[in-house]
């Protein structure tokens, strides 16, 4: 089976003699739907953050789709990151005076390569079929500011998923929803990730979803630097 992720020996601290980061081994095959827990504080955003490129990978190894991290150049891994992956920040991270469905558009107006998978017809349909699905379809000219925070959690999802990215990075992201409408979420963004056979690893420190994923991992378990 395909690798997305593989890590072995991976180190990473933001100051000199305060680790944060030491796992031995992670593997994330082409298709899992992981979820990664663990307490405030236990570095799950750091490494996501390391995974998607934003942070640099500095020792050890982390090969996202063969590509090796450890030394790759910020160019390029921004350039990676907007080819291949959709990212829902724990905040969203929406753009305020674009409406939504410039937000969704977003990663496809900045990577050709995202753009270029389909014609711009096709991106319309596309998006207004994810707004569908995610049940954003009526608010799709509404500014970001103007809607609630579990839409803005919807719109932030389908704007990872535009342009058929291979794998999804979610941290965090059903924080602010109510029991309800979490699992609504989730089984949208399942349903979506299928269908584009997407990858995803999703972050969060609620125990409770663990049961909707077929792969779970505590990272405290997998990392040997322990936080109190
Ligand atoms: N920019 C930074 N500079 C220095 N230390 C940082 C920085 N960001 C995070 N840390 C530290 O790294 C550790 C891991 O933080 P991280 O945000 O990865 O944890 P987390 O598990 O995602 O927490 P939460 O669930 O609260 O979001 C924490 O001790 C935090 O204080």
């Amino acid at each position: 089976m395909t690798q997305v992720v593989s890590i072995k020996n991976l180190k990473y601290s933001y100051k000199k003699g305060h680790p944060i980061l030491d796992i031995e081994n992670l593997d994330i095959s082409e298709g899992d739907r992981l979820f990664l827990y663990g307490p405030s504080g236990c570095g799950k955003t750091t490494l996501l953050s390391i995974m998607a490129g934003i942070l640099p990978a500095k020792e050890g190894s982390l090969k996202i789709f063969n590509t090796e991290y450890v030394g790759l150049k910020p160019s390029k891994r921004d350039h990676l990151r907007g080819t291949q992956m959709g990212y829902i920040f724990q905040m969203f991270n929406l753009i305020p005076y674009l409406n939504v469905r410039d937000n969704i558009l977003l990663p496809c107006k900045i990577s050709p390569a995202r753009r270029n998978k389909l014609t711009p017809k096709e991106l319309n349909e596309k998006c207004h079929e994810l707004a569908h699905n995610l049940k954003i379809d009526s608010l799709l000219h509404k500014k970001v500011t103007e809607i609630s925070i579990g839409q803005q959690q919807r719109v932030a999802a389908a704007r990872a998923l535009i342009g058929f990215p291979k794998l999804i990075i979610a941290d965090e992201p059903t924080s602010s929803l109510d029991t309800e409408n979490r699992e609504q979420f989730l089984q949208n963004l399942f349903t979506q990730c299928e269908a584009q056979k997407t990858t995803l690893i999703f972050v969060s420190h609620d125990k409770e979803l663990k049961k909707f994923f077929s792969h779970h991992i505590l990272l405290p378990e997998i990392n040997r630097v322990k936080h109190l």
